[in-house]
């Protein structure tokens, strides 16, 4: 049965679900005029989140899905720190004084590509403009393979409270076929350097799916990881999308796993991480029992956003820089995507804002629906919409997904709630799909569910 489903959903295009409506419905209408209108109507003592997206990497990974560009020079990067500093003045002239950092998250491409100065004079315009919540998280995304002394000390001094970093294979054969050549050593000296400056949460990201993988190349990767005892993992299937991503063509596609193979992987990843002490988390996050990502699973008060699983519970995201994502409680907004153009917006004074999604009150329950079955497995589909105004009937009855998904014995649905079993949570794509109102209009640009 298992094998069959994996079969029959495990291949189908489907959204990651980071967001409702996903990135593929935001659309032009919404530009900078009614984002700066939603900046305004920003509550005074709003706590929120902040992302920053630095697009910058010193080489290409054949398999990245990330809005980055390689540079081996200093001055792209240099300029486009400034424009970032001009965004950063021109979003919080518009908010004032209104909100208070909660998070705040750099991501890339690769953050540590900045000059260890250049980080904490940015930290120090963010504090300046905005004000930072006690206890506030900040989190760096990191290339080990580039991370110096003085950046890691830099970042403890700055406050920096977690650091995530790009692992994905240990395996020799994977890392050439990938062109990501990264030893085990530079790894435990990048997570040595973190440590000692007092950066105390430590993720890891891996892949499965990758060329040449194999089942037990990924228990290798695994074993070699867990010895480093990072707090999290995240670990993601490989999105083959050459069509979007060009350099992706120079990954040899016959060496790629099929969707059993790829199960098969992203199964033995996780046997490998509890039989370590690692508690599963949602899709594809796992977490040290101790670990605040854990505690708040066991609650029952995961949440998803654009950066995977959070606990992050802000309900403002200010995406800065280009590609970067935003929501306020209207909507969600994205940055213009080549660098350049967004260069060109902010040195015109304008807000870099080129889509977006007004959210509507059918959204809002969707949203909600989608979020509890990505973070829970499990949906009270009734008590959801009637805190929303709405009757669960129509998303119950009628809804050939959910039907199937119903019948192949994927899914549980009583009393108005709807449950995916612990060993089929590879489908709850497909299930979180059922309750998305624009999914046959985005399916084909979506990556594989498994
Ligand atoms: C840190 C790297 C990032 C990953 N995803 C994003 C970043 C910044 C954000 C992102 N990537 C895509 C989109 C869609 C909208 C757009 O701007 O075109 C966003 C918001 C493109 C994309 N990335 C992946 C896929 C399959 C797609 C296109 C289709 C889709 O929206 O699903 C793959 C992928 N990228 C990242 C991961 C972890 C991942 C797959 C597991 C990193
Ligand atoms: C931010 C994280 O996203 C993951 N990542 C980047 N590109 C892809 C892709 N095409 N498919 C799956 N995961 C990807 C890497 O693990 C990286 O560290
Ligand atoms: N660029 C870093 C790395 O690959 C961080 C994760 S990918 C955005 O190591
Ligand atoms: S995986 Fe990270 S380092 Fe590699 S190209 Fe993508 S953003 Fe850059």
């Amino acid at each position: 049965m298992q094998q069959a489903l994996i079969e029959k959903y495990g291949e189908a295009r489907l959204p990651r679900y980071t967001s409702y409506p996903t990135a593929p419905a935001f659309a032009p209408v919404v530009g900078a005029g009614t984002y700066g209108d939603w900046l305004s109507n920003i509550k005074p003592g709003t706590e929120a989140s902040l992302y920053l997206h630095i697009p910058f990497c010193r080489s290409m990974c054949w398999y990245c899905g990330c809005h980055t560009t390689i540079t081996q020079k200093d001055a792209p990067i240099l300029d486009y720190l400034d424009m970032l500093r001009q965004e950063i003045g021109l979003v919080s002239d518009r908010v004032e004084n209104r909100i208070k950092m909660k998070h705040i998250h750099f991501g890339g491409g690769t953050p540590t590509i900045m000059q260890p100065e250049e980080f904490r004079d940015l930290i120090g315009l963010l504090r300046a403009r905005f004000g930072l919540v006690a206890g506030a998280e900040i989190a760096v995304e990191i290339d080990p393979r580039t991370l110096t002394a003085e950046m890691a000390a830099a970042l403890g001094e700055a406050g920096v409270t977690r650091a995530s970093l790009g692992v994905q294979s240990f395996d020799p054969v994977v890392q050439k076929a990938i062109n990501r050549i990264q030893s085990e050593a530079q790894t435990a000296e990048a997570v040595t350097r973190l440590r000692a400056a007092g950066v105390g949460g430590i993720n890891f990201d891996l892949i499965y799916g990758l060329p040449h993988q194999t089942v037990q190349s990924c228990i290798d990767t695994a074993k070699a990881a867990v010895a480093m005892r990072p707090e999290r993992f995240a670990v993601f299937g490989y999105a083959h999308i050459p069509s979007f991503k060009k350099h992706q063509r120079l990954i040899d596609e016959r060496a790629l796993p099929d969707a059993a193979a790829r199960a098969a992987q992203a199964e033995a990843i996780a046997e490998t991480l509890v039989a370590a002490g690692y508690v599963r988390i949602g899709l594809d996050h796992y977490a040290l029992p101790s670990d605040d990502l854990a505690i708040a699973a066991k609650r029952g008060r995961l949440r998803r956003n654009f950066q995977g699983y959070t606990t992050d519970t802000c309900e403002t995201l200010i995406g800065f820089g280009a590609s970067s994502i935003g929501r306020t409680p209207d909507g969600y907004v994205q940055n213009e995507v080549p660098p350049g153009l967004y260069a060109q917006r902010i040195a015109s004074g304008r807000l870099a804002t080129v889509k977006g999604y007004r959210l509507t009150a059918e959204d809002r329950l969707r949203a909600e629906i989608i979020e509890r079955l990505m973070c829970n497995f499990r949906a009270d589909i009734t008590t959801i919409a009637a805190r929303h105004g709405f009757d669960a009937a129509p998303l119950l009855d009628g809804n050939a997904r959910l039907a199937a998904l119903a019948d192949d014995g994927a899914v549980d649905i009583s009393g108005g709630t709807v449950t995916v079993r612990q060993d089929h949570r590879f489908i709850i794509r497909a299930v979180a799909a059922a309750f998305d109102a624009y999914i046959d209009q985005s399916a084909r640009t979506h990556s594989k569910a498994a």
